[in-house]
């Protein structure tokens, strides 16, 4: 039954301050929130693992954060104990919904700056979203132990940037430790303490959603209104299931059970849901037996935003990674995939994924813990075609992509932020001119340093962009993009062909005026790949019934039995037999064998090229 009057929450709101770290990748945000939880006492330096809240091992070899977390810590001024709830961000552009969703749970946000590398094009990306969800900003340089720190010609940049003094910049080191204190003095300060009405119906938001083998989906909510309480039912308003809570908490950082989660305070939820995707990040929890009427704002579906086939090198492997993308799918909830086959690479699955990052934690997952070998097709967006007929539809896959009469193809576009010194405004604009990208304004941030905002198609920037970006700058560009809807493209669809034999594996999706140098490549590619024939081999680029580029492999014949001239009957045999063996490897088009490994080499020297760090 209902509540009738709500319990006063474990800690009351005017004691509790919530904030994130938003920064640049490096700028040396982990750092400095594992000093945070040793100063504050939460963990000791026996417990002290470098990077506490990076809990996978691919984010602790890749030093980058996919899943937030909160940790709370005690902090006193003048006498007062406050909880400080620290929710970490993701820093990756594939989860800026995330970040977005992790910021709409703060009050404030510690804008932490490198203060040997300045502002970066993330640390501009974090801030408008930490401003759209109207936060509190505190701006820090950060690494000021390092000679080569230059806080104060950064301190003005960044006050220049979001409006204040440069004295109110702070600075700290992460490393040593100096100014983390009054860090923390000024988060009590200046972050506002949440509001929220604590009669109400309860309504938390769910910010981050992971699966822990043990204890099935962890849930982590910020109470907005009310109270939730252990062993009550709960519902989840976007898809209106019910569970019950078997157990609600804090981290500090290991989780803490308490007898309930009240108005501004962060912590987690475990209901037994199995599956991440039950417990989506963004939606709104609520009492069942007394539901809020309106769920709170922002929740989104994630979408998949490129596509790329994932197949077992070796066709036996079908079975374990359909269970491995089932056991991944639990703890990853923009992960989607289906069953596809190819005529090139046998069985497999076309996954989609929030962007290149994401497919290359995935397949790297996928390889290191379920043991397997993957070949992945070039990655692709996904376009909506609409026929002259008025049909519509959405390619995943080009090897979908519609023959006959199309009105118009839509590609999706992102609005892109580049960052760096103004020698490269140049090099950064010619970059952009060749992948389809028209300029949508620039800023000085200082004399020397840039903010170029672009519009590109996404296709565009999946292949290399951001490695192009990197060596046409000597390394100093930085880069974030965000969605922006679609646009009207000129696009064709090359097919590949071998003795007129498609071969979908290679089929891509390209803009009229690439597709020639595509045809003209992969031709040439696969020339050098495929092994002679008993015939000549025509190696074709087309698109519909257009040939575009063309190259032969001449026939010769193969006879192993050359040598063995009035030779021995048995050996005779053992070289038939290993031929018949060799060809096993072989997949045939048409009439054509071409080995396994010629077309695994032609799709990875095209292999995504994700954005690493450095
Ligand atoms: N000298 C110095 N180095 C620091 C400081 N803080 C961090 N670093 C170094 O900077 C690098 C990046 O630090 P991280 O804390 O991993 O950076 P991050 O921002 O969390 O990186 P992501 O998780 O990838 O976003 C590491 O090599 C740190 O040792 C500091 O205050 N001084």
């Amino acid at each position: 039954m209902a509540h009738t009057a709500p319990e006063p929450s474990a800690t009351a709101p005017e004691l509790i301050r919530n904030f994130s770290i938003i920064a640049h990748i490096d700028h040396g945000k982990s750092t400095l929130a594992d000093r945070m939880l040793q100063l504050t006492g939460v963990v000791d330096q026996r417990q002290m693992r470098a990077q506490y809240l990076d809990r996978m091992d691919i984010e602790r070899e890749r030093g980058i954060t996919i899943k937030s977390q909160a940790v709370r810590m005690p902090w006193e001024e003048e006498g007062v104990t406050y909880a400080l709830n620290m929710i970490d961000t993701p820093g990756h552009v594939d989860f800026t919904y995330e970040v977005s969703r992790s910021l709409a749970a703060c009050e404030g946000a510690v804008l932490l700056v490198d203060a040997a590398q300045g502002i970066e094009a993330q640390t501009l990306a974090n801030l408008y979203l930490a401003m759209e969800n109207e936060l509190t900003i505190i701006p820090v340089l950060n690494k000021i132990d390092l000679p080569a720190a230059q806080p104060e010609k950064y301190a003005e940049e960044l006050a220049k940037l979001i409006g204040c003094e440069p004295e109110d910049c702070l600075k700290v080191s992460g490393k040593t430790g100096m100014g983390v204190d009054a860090l923390l003095a000024q988060i009590v300060k200046q972050v506002p303490a949440p509001v929220g009405d604590p009669n109400a119906p309860a309504r938390a938001m769910i910010f981050d959603s992971v699966y822990d083998t043990y204890r099935g989906v962890v849930t982590y909510v910020r109470v907005i209104d009310g109270m939730l309480h252990p062993r009550e039912r709960i519902t989840l308003m976007s898809t209106k299931t019910q569970h019950e809570l078997l157990e609600i908490g804090v981290s500090s950082p290991e989780p803490v059970p308490t007898k309930g989660l009240g108005v501004g305070e962060v912590g987690y939820l475990i209901t037994g849901v199995k599956d991440v995707r039950q417990s989506k990040v963004g939606d709104t929890v609520t009492n069942y037996a007394k539901p809020a009427t309106e769920a709170l704002e922002g929740y989104r579906e994630p979408l998949p935003m490129v596509f790329s086939g994932l197949y077992p090198i070796d066709g036996s492997d079908y079975g374990p990674l359909r269970e491995a993308l089932d056991k991944l799918k639990l703890s990853d909830a923009a992960l989607v995939y289906e069953p596809e086959s190819s005529v090139a690479l046998g069985f497999g699955f076309r996954c989609g994924f929030l962007g290149l990052l994401h497919l290359e934690i995935v397949r790297e997952r996928l390889e290191r813990e379920f043991n397997l070998d993957l070949i992945s097709t070039a990655p692709n967006v996904v376009y909506e075609v609409t026929m002259d007929d008025n049909t519509q539809i959405t390619v995943t896959n080009p090897s979908e992509f519609p023959g006959g009469k199309i009105n118009e193809v839509r590609e999706p576009i992102v609005k892109a932020t580049m960052l760096a010194p103004a020698e490269f405004i140049g090099a950064i604009m010619e970059l952009c001119q060749e992948r389809r990208g028209s300029l949508r304004g620039m800023d000085y941030l200082s004399e020397d340093r840039v903010e170029m905002r672009y519009t590109l198609p996404l296709a565009e920037i999946v292949f290399d962009f951001f490695d192009q970006l990197k060596s046409r700058t000597r390394g100093y560009a930085s880069l974030d993009y965000d969605p922006d809807g679609d646009q009207v493209a000129n696009l064709v669809k090359v097919d590949i062909l071998l003795q007129g034999e498609p071969v979908d594996a290679f089929s891509t999706i390209v803009h009229a005026d690439k597709a020639y140098s595509y045809g003209v490549m992969m031709t040439g590619k696969l020339r050098k790949l495929i092994p002679r024939q008993q015939f000549e081999v025509p190696i074709q680029a087309a698109i519909g019934a257009r040939i575009i580029a063309r190259e032969n492999i001449s026939a010769i014949r193969k006879d192993v039995l050359a040598k063995c001239y009035g030779g021995d009957i048995s050996r005779k045999r053992k070289l038939l037999e290993r031929q018949k063996e060799g060809k096993k490897r072989m997949k045939m088009v048409g009439r054509v064998e071409v080995p396994q490994e010629a077309f695994i080499a032609a799709l990875s020297s095209d292999a995504p090229t994700g954005e690493r760090k450095k």
